[in-house]
């Protein structure tokens, strides 16, 4: 069916470009009804009509409780023109061009206009091979069968193209300024010479009828400066290769390990494994955000091995690795799409900054890429450049995008959306939204309301949501799946940043108390830089043990 949708919108308004995709389809939700009558039938055209039934089925619910009227606004792919459509339609056009340029335009090596003037009417053409220095003052010959321009005319043609590349000028960099374009180039013309005039004084030239210099002249310095002498180029340090994922993970990690690893080395150097010795192991643990739970089950299991014997801090590393994994591998898992939806709704919340945009983004080019037909929701209502940054997802992951205005009704948007990847039988919507603080009472209430509005459609809607964590953000982060989890219904996470300073610990800390499926890894900003997260990787990066 995908496959089938793609083709369709690969064919739209192009024969005879069929392997070149189409740019996607978006969909923008407007304050006023504006129904693009250009949308391709099939498909997607079919899906305009019941707009105004949408909206009151919103509105019966408490959905589109938003007063606004919430229309689509499906834009339409642009058509392109291959190359070999060219050449017919053109040709004709090519020699009307021709005769239109030589009739208005100057050749293009004319003098200007004052600088050489032109013949006098009724002067001798000039020989073939000018000789002389009228001759090489007068313009070149004019083609035959036209007419060859009087001095005056000339300049007039001269003044006018002047004007038509003014006009270009100010349409693009001063497109309100109202000044005409022949009085800014007669302006000009007065004050600004001619660009390649010698400065008088600094850069002398030849003097009329003198020799010209054998070298040219180096300016000289004033006083307080001297030349410096140019030296050769350093060569610079070979570009490095891109790291890898688990490498930018090992990286992301590298302080937290490195700083417990270190800490640990120190704290069992001569010294046999004792109460006092867990406790302070206990405690660094406990720092590095692995939470209490996870570093009792460390210590316990150090104890049960090791009590009373000597210690190293290898031991340690492979003991703490061993007990991460024990942690994390229940919450390791993929994250399950019920393609029978017909969309899989996956809401994707989290607090603003930490990556909700970015990930969608690249969810949908995993999903696209594997030939799902993917529709994204601009729920971001509150920022402008979340939207644009969606938009530019959708474009680069082939996606279609129902997004709208600034401040426009969350709720009633993620409706929209929902009933149309419906229509359409998207296989899944992501749906994005605000970066909500979780003290801020009113977006709280309106993530709720977006919750209950997709169950409106179907009370199994939103069929995953999604959290995204900034791994960067420590401790604070198990405040927030705490917060979202209540209000949203959490049913997977993910953890972004994970290639920057990441503080990883934490994770272990939130798998231990809410379980939650972790399914991703962030491990950059780049559109594949998304991995399966690995219960074992994880924990060996964390705990510092020797990559394999
Ligand atoms: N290094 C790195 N940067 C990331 C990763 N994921 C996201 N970012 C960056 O983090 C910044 C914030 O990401 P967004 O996707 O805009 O975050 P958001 O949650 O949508 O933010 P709001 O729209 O403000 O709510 C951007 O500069 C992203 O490029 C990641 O895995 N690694």
């Amino acid at each position: 069916m995908a496959i089938g949708f793609i083709k369709k919108i690969f064919s739209f308004g192009k024969d005879a470009v069929e392997e070149k995709p189409a740019p996607p389809q978006e969909t923008a939700v407007s304050d006023e009804v504006a129904v693009n009558p250009s949308v391709p039938s099939g498909e997607q055209g079919g899906t305009q009509a019941p707009v105004e039934e949408n909206r009151s089925a919103a509105e019966a619910t408490e959905a589109g409780t938003d007063d606004r009227d919430v229309s689509l606004e499906p834009s339409t792919p642009t058509s392109e023109t291959t190359s070999e459509e060219a050449p017919a339609s053109t040709a004709p056009a090519a020699d009307e061009n021709t005769v239109e340029e030589d009739e208005s335009v100057p050749h293009p090596i004319s003098p200007p206009a004052g600088e050489m003037p032109g013949r006098a009417e009724g002067d001798e053409p000039p020989s073939e091979h000018p000789t002389t220095v009228d001759e090489l003052s007068a313009p070149p010959s004019v083609p035959s069968g036209h007419l060859p321009l009087k001095g005056g005319e000339q300049e007039e043609r001269e003044a006018a193209v002047a004007a038509d590349v003014e006009e270009v000028v100010i349409d693009v960099d001063d497109r309100g300024a109202g000044s005409s374009a022949d009085e800014k180039a007669a302006s000009e013309d007065e004050s600004n010479p001619p660009p390649i005039s010698p400065l008088e004084g600094e850069m002398p030239g030849r003097a009329e009828g003198g020799e010209p210099p054998s070298e040219p002249l180096a300016p000289s310095l004033p006083k307080g400066f001297a030349a410096a002498e140019r030296r050769p180029r350093e060569e610079g340090p070979a570009p490095q290769a891109k790291l890898n994922w688990y490498q930018r993970l090992r990286l992301g990690l590298a302080r937290t390990s490195s700083q417990l690893t270190g800490q640990i080395a120190s704290l069992f150097t001569k010294r046999k494994l004792d109460e006092a010795t867990l406790q302070d192991l206990e405690d660094l643990l406990i720092q590095a955000d692995l939470g209490v739970e996870t570093a009792m089950r460390i210590t316990d299991t150090l104890a049960s091995e090791r009590y009373g014997k000597d210690v190293s801090g290898e031991d340690v590393s492979r003991i703490m690795a061993g007990e991460i994994t024990k942690v994390l591998a229940p919450v390791a898992r993929p994250l399950e799409l019920d393609l029978s939806h017909k969309p899989h709704v996956i809401l994707v919340v989290g607090v603003n900054g930490t990556g909700k945009t970015t990930t969608i983004g690249k969810l949908a080019a995993k999903l696209s890429g594997a030939g799902l037909k993917v529709m994204l929701a601009a729920g971001d209502t509150f920022r402008a450049a979340a939207i644009e940054q969606l938009k530019i997802w959708a474009e680069r992951t082939k996606s279609e995008i129902v997004s709208s205005k600034l401040g426009a009704d969350a709720a009633g948007l993620a409706y929209e959306a929902f009933q149309r990847a419906r229509e359409q039988k998207a296989d899944v919507l992501i749906i994005d939204t605000a970066g909500r603080l979780q003290n801020k009472a009113e977006l709280m209430a309106e993530l709720e309301k977006i919750v209950r509005v997709l169950g409106k459609l179907d009370p199994d809607a939103p069929h995953t949501v999604l959290q995204t964590l900034d791994a960067t953000t420590g401790q604070n982060a198990l405040q927030q799946v705490e917060i979202f989890r209540n209000v949203a219904g959490v049913s997977g996470l993910i953890m972004t940043k994970l290639d920057g300073t990441a503080r990883g610990g934490i994770l272990v800390a939130i798998s231990a108390k809410h379980k939650l499926p972790v399914y991703f890894i962030g491990v950059g900003e780049g559109i594949d830089d998304l991995e399966p997260f690995e219960a074992k990787d994880f924990a060996e990066a964390i705990a510092g043990v020797a990559a394999p």
